[in-house]
């Protein structure tokens, strides 16, 4: 069976901006992965080029064995690539119903799954997207990812931002969705322990490149290692 996602050799940017050099990695499905890396690294770059949202210069991306090539952004979801942005994306004129029906996709996932995981939401299902919390955007923005059925979900810092008691919330509901789907996840995240104890395998970007990859159990057990590769401060 084909990964799900592999990058080879990809290069990608701004215009002529270069912000991604060679990268390689895969992706199998069912299988979670980390990118780790200091601010400004391109983890976002990253996330935005498997979806067609920058300019790739170099490299191939292949989804279930297929070159993408230069499908526009909208086919690539459509075709089941998930994207959470930092920014979320409500629209915040309708309600956390209309939210989630918008991006209804075939599947799995239908909305009486997404209160099922976000009992919250299902609180919260008339209230217009703009009367939310932080907390409740951000299950709205992995509801509406999930209920578009995605093959892999990229989650661009999930837990940003928020109170621990609504992180604890969003691991795990990440853990349920990690230990039942078939889906592949792709996390960035500035809390690399959590991240790390999350995924089986972590990539570590360093200005646009790969400086580690490997196992998520191994930099979980090197602090020392982690420490050098995102800085002390990230570590934690
Ligand atoms: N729309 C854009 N146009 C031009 N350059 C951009 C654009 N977005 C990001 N960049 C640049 O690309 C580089 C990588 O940014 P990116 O947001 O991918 O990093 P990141 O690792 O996700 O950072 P952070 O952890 O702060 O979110 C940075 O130098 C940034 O200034």
């Amino acid at each position: 069976m084909p990964d799900l996602l592999e990058l080879e050799n990809v290069g990608a940017g701004y215009g002529e901006t270069v912000v991604l050099e060679s990268l390689s990695m895969k992706l199998a499905a069912g299988q979670a992965l980390s990118i780790l890396g200091r601010n400004g690294v391109g983890k976002t770059t990253l996330l935005n080029t498997i979806l067609g949202l920058t300019t790739q210069h170099s490299g191939v991306i292949r989804y279930k064995g297929r070159d993408l090539g230069r499908t526009p952004s909208h086919e690539r979801a459509r075709a089941g690539l998930g994207l959470v942005t930092q920014e979320r994306d409500i629209f915040p004129s309708l309600t956390v119903d209309e939210n989630l029906r918008v991006a209804l996709r075939a599947g799995e996932w239908d909305a009486a799954g997404v209160y099922a995981l976000f009992p919250r939401l299902a609180e919260r299902k008339k209230n217009m997207g703009n009367q939310l919390s932080g907390g409740e955007q951000q299950m709205l923005a992995i509801g509406r990812a999930l209920i578009g059925n995605p093959d892999v979900l990229l989650l661009d810092e999930p837990f940003e931002g928020l109170a621990p008691v609504i992180v604890d919330g969003l691991v795990d509901a990440f853990r349920k969705l990690h230990q039942t789907g078939r889906m592949g996840i792709v996390l960035v995240e500035q809390h690399a322990e959590l991240a790390l104890e999350l995924t089986e395998r972590a990539i570590v970007l360093d200005r646009g490149q790969i400086s580690w990859q490997g196992p998520s159990r191994e930099l979980l057990g090197d602090p020392e290692q982690l420490a050098r590769l995102i800085g002390l401060d990230m570590a934690a």
